[in-house]
């Protein structure tokens, strides 16, 4: 299978050490070995940061975005970096690229594009143009919840939703850089048109990516 496997920053840069990039480099190797792997990485924390301090210039939200791609392209060089020279050594900024890098064989990794969205919707779009099989989007929380649970003691997992219901959920939230918050619109459009098979799981673990393989796991967006 051909697939795209998104990992948000928080979950790489949690503890700021060396040992989760480590770890998904061992888990993304070991499926490599059948699967054709791409990756795109989240900008975390350190993203939110710059993008607060950029913010405070005046600048603009295109601008903070931006200021968020560049982070995220940091953290798909540390995640290269782990994982050597399976991985190619460079940072696609561009779907085009990211196909014509793949076809070296090496792991393609890579983070934001261009404004507007988070890299849900890149890893969405680079599913869409690399005709993958599969999207496994990696995450801080088990899954889609009926409400965030970090802010809710009651919130419902849910395990299988459509495109549309997830939009629903998923409308009120805001569009401002670093606010893509769970995942974004632009994401959720283009799974819709795609019907590519994505689903979204706690990556606190990257064992659970190999999960997504076998058995349900997390939450499924359905057709
Ligand atoms: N309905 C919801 N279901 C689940 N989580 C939600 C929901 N609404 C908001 N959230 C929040 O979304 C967060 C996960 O998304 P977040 O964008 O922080 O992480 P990420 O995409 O894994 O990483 P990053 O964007 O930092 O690279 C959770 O911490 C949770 O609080
Ligand atoms: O293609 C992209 C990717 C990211 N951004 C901006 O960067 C931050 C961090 O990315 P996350 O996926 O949310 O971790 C994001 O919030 C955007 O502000 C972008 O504009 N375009």
């Amino acid at each position: 299978m051909r697939i795209v496997i998104t990992i948000g920053g928080s979950i790489l840069l949690k503890e700021y050490d060396a040992k989760k990039f480590e770890a998904y480099a061992e888990v993304i190797k070991d499926m490599n070995k059948e699967h054709e792997i791409f990756i795109v990485v989240g900008g975390g924390r350190p993203a939110r940061d710059y993008i607060s301090v950029v913010r405070d210039m005046g600048e603009s939200e295109s601008i903070c975005d931006e200021i968020g791609i560049q982070v995220t392209r940091i953290n798909a060089r540390l995640l290269q970096c782990a994982l050597k020279d399976v991985a190619y050594p460079g940072i696609p900024t561009n779907f085009q690229q990211a196909l014509e890098y793949s076809s070296t064989n090496k792991i393609v990794i890579m983070g934001g594009t261009e404004p507007a969205h988070s890299t849900d919707a890149v890893g969405s779009i680079l599913a869409e143009y690399v005709d993958a099989d599969m999207v496994i989007n990696a995450t801080s929380v088990d899954g889609l919840y009926d409400k965030d649970p970090n802010k809710y003691d009651d919130a419902k997992m849910i395990k299988e939703v459509t495109a549309d219901e997830l939009m629903n959920i998923v409308s009120s939230n805001e569009t401002k850089a670093g606010t893509y918050e769970f995942i974004d619109k632009t994401a959720i459009e283009i799974i819709k048109r795609s019907a590519i098979k994505t689903v979204i799981l706690n990556g606190n673990d990257p064992e659970n990516v190999k999960v997504a393989l076998e058995k349900p796991i997390g939450t499924l967006i359905k057709n």
